[in-house]
C-alpha cells in the first residue's frame, strides 16, 4: 500500500437476469413470496470502497462514458432513472448500516462507476450494495459469508444476497426463495449467451409488484433447473417464465416494443427480466448474440448488447 493512502478494495459488481420468476403468495407485510432463478451476467458496475478517518459515509456515483452517452441520448424522453445523490444511494444505506451493525468507528468513501442501466430489472443498485458490503467486510476483516452480513444484506433489499455468490466457491446462477433473499446456488452445464435490450424508460419495482397477481396454481422452477444442468439453450429457452411480465408491460409501453423487436430475431426464447424494463433473448452462442445485438441496436428501441453468464467474483484488495 502507498504511504498515506487509506486501505481500499475494488470489486466488479455484475448485473443479473431472471430466467424464471413465479409468485407464490402475497405476505401481510406487502412483499411477495417467490421462486426465481437468477444468473449473473458480464455487465458490471465498478465500486471502490476505502476506509476514512472521518465518522461518516460518502458515496460518489456516475455513469461510465459509454452508458453516459446512452443516458444523454434519451434525456428528456421518458424517465431514464437518474442516479441518486450520495444520501439516497443504496450503497450509502448499506455502508451506514454496516458500521452500526459491526460497531465500526471508521467511516467509508465509495466511488461507483456504473454501466448497469438503472430501473431495468437487472439488479444494479442491489449489486452495488452487495459489492459495498463485501468490500467493507474485507477492509474490516469480517468473513464475506458471515451470517450477520447476509442478514443485513437481505434486510436492505431482496435481490442483494444473490450478489454475494456462494461460500462454496464460484457461483453464476441461483434459485432465490422467500422474498428473494434466500439463495441456493444452481449448476449450469455451460456458459449461457444472451442479447439484452434496455428501452429508454425505467420501471419502478414497487409499482410493478403493486399491479401483479399471484396465480392460484403457481408453476415450479424444477424444469428450468433441469434445463440449466443440461446447459442447452433451446431447453432453457422453453422454460422461461416471468410472472411480473404482465404488470411490467402494463407499466411501460416500451416493453412490448422491445419484445416485438426481439421476437423478430433468431433468439431461442425471450422475456422481461425482473420487474423490467430490460428484456433479454437466449442465444445459441456468442456470435449469434452479438449479431442480434448489433441489429437490435439499429432498431431505435433502446440500448442492445450481447452478454453471457459469469461467476460472482471475490473482491480484490487495492494496493494504491
Ligand atoms: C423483481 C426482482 O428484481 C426479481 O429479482 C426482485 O424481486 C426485486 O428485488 P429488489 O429490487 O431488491 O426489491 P426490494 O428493494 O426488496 O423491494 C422493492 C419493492 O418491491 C416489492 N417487492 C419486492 C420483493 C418481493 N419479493 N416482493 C415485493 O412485493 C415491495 O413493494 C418493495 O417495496
Ligand atoms: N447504486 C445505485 N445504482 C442505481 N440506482 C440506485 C442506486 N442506489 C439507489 N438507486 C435507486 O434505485 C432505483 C432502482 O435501482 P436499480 O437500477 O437496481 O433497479 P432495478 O434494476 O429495477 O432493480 P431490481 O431488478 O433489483 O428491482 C433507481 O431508480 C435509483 O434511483
Amino acid at each position: 500500500m502507498h504511504a498515506n493512502q487509506p486501505p481500499a478494495v475494488e470489486i466488479n459488481t455484475p448485473a443479473k437476469l431472471n430466467l424464471f420468476l413465479e409468485l407464490l403468495d402475497r405476505r401481510a407485510d406487502g412483499f411477495h413470496e417467490l421462486e426465481t432463478v437468477m444468473v449473473a451476467i458480464n455487465r458490471f458496475d465498478r465500486i471502490r470502497v476505502a476506509l476514512s478517518d472521518t465518522d461518516d459515509v460518502r458515496v460518489e456515483c456516475g455513469w461510465l462514458p459509454h452508458q453516459a452517452a446512452v443516458v444523454e441520448r434519451y434525456r428528456g424522453s421518458q424517465a431514464v432513472a437518474t442516479l441518486p445523490r450520495s444520501q439516497d444511494n443504496l450503497v450509502t444505506r448499506a455502508l451506514e448500516q454496516f458500521r452500526q451493525r459491526f460497531s465500526i468507528a471508521d467511516g467509508f468513501r465509495a466511488t461507483i462507476a456504473k454501466t448497469i442501466p438503472a430501473g431495468a430489472g437487472m439488479g444494479g443498485a442491489s449489486s452495488d450494495a452487495a459489492g459495498a458490503l463485501r468490500a467493507a467486510a474485507q477492509l474490516c476483516q469480517i468473513d464475506q459469508h458471515d451470517q450477520r452480513l447476509l442478514q443485513l444484506a437481505g434486510e436492505l433489499g431482496s435481490d442483494i444476497p444473490f450478489f454475494f455468490g456462494s461460500p462454496q466457491g464460484s457461483m453464476s446462477a441461483a434459485i432465490a426463495t422467500g422474498r428473494g433473499e434466500q439463495i441456493d446456488p444452481v449448476s449450469i452445464g455451460g456458459k449461457l449467451h444472451f442479447v439484452v435490450v434496455h428501452p429508454p424508460e425505467s420501471v419502478s419495482t414497487a409499482e410493478v409488484y403493486r399491479r401483479c397477481q399471484v396465480p392460484s396454481r403457481p408453476s415450479s422452477a424444477a424444469a428450468m433447473l433441469a434445463a440449466l444442468v443440461g446447459g442447452r439453450g433451446t431447453q432453457i429457452a422453453s422454460q422461461l417464465l416471468n410472472r411480473l411480465s404482465e404488470p411490467a408491460r402494463a407499466t411501460s409501453e416500451w416493453i412490448d416494443r422491445v419484445l416485438s423487436a426481439i421476437a423478430r430475431t433468431p433468439v431461442l426464447g425471450y422475456q422481461v427480466t425482473g420487474s423490467g424494463s430490460a428484456c433479454f433473448g437466449v442465444c445459441p452462442n456468442a456470435a449469434v448474440a452479438s449479431r442480434i445485438a448489433h441489429n437490435l441496436q439499429a432498431a431505435g428501441i433502446g440500448s442492445a448488447f450481447a452478454a453471457h453468464s459469469v461467476c460472482i467474483a471475490s473482491p480484490t484488495r487495492d494496493l494504491g
